[in-house]
């Protein structure tokens, strides 16, 4: 949900409630609207997993548990963050009993190389990922990332920019995860969009 206000986020958050597993809550908007967002999206979705992507880029354990106390499932910290920052935010997820991803974002030279290393960290899955200002260059797909899950044989989720037409690709790929966000809050119909990627997902 890269949206910029709660009431956008929860407005959202109810329409595709149905067809999602993990409601994430976007960087501009915990940005925008602080820990409380996502304290507000888990109370209103206790049975969804709730995914604080903080982008962590210092003080590992700090962030994460900050994010923990508020009400998240998962977080992520970045996967180019000093090692030991990664390793704090796994010691808070340990502490919590909750799960941190690394986020693979700018991480474009030698990306599977550090994938296995922050694997061995201890996160729960590493999320390959171009973001929106690398998905806005001419010329960008998704397949990079996806051959890149597939060389590095650990747990993975994809992010960037998946729509109904690749998200069957991010399956077959081996991904835990498929995280979807254009695709889903910039439809007409939102609710619509997230069902038909969770049937093209299964
Ligand atoms: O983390 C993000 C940007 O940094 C986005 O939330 C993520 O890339 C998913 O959105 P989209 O499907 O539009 O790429």
């Amino acid at each position: 949900m890269d949206v910029v206000k709660l009431d956008q986020a929860l407005t959202l958050a109810r329409q595709v409630a149905d067809s999602v597993d993990i409601l994430e809550l976007g960087t501009p908007l915990i940005k925008s609207e602080g820990l409380r967002a996502i304290t507000a999206i888990k109370a209103a979705h206790p049975d969804k997993l709730v995914f604080a992507d903080l982008k962590t880029a210092d003080a590992g354990e700090l962030e994460a548990g900050l994010a923990f106390e508020a009400g998240a499932d998962l977080v992520t910290v970045m996967g180019a963050a000093d090692d030991d920052t990664v390793r704090g935010a796994v010691a808070a997820g340990r502490k919590y009993g909750k799960d941190v991803v690394a986020d693979m974002i700018t991480v474009v030279d030698d990306r599977v190389s550090r994938i296995l290393e922050v694997s061995k960290f201890g996160v729960s899955f590493v999320e390959i990922h171009a973001g929106l200002d690398e998905q806005a260059r001419p010329g960008y797909t998704i397949q990079a990332l996806l051959d890149d899950g597939q060389k590095a044989g650990v747990p993975f989720s994809i992010a960037g920019g998946i729509t109904v037409e690749t998200i069957g690709s991010v399956r077959a790929a081996g991904a835990r995860v498929a995280v979807a966000g254009g695709a889903i809050y910039n439809a007409k119909d939102p609710a619509a969009a997230a069902k038909a990627l969770k049937s093209r997902a299964s």
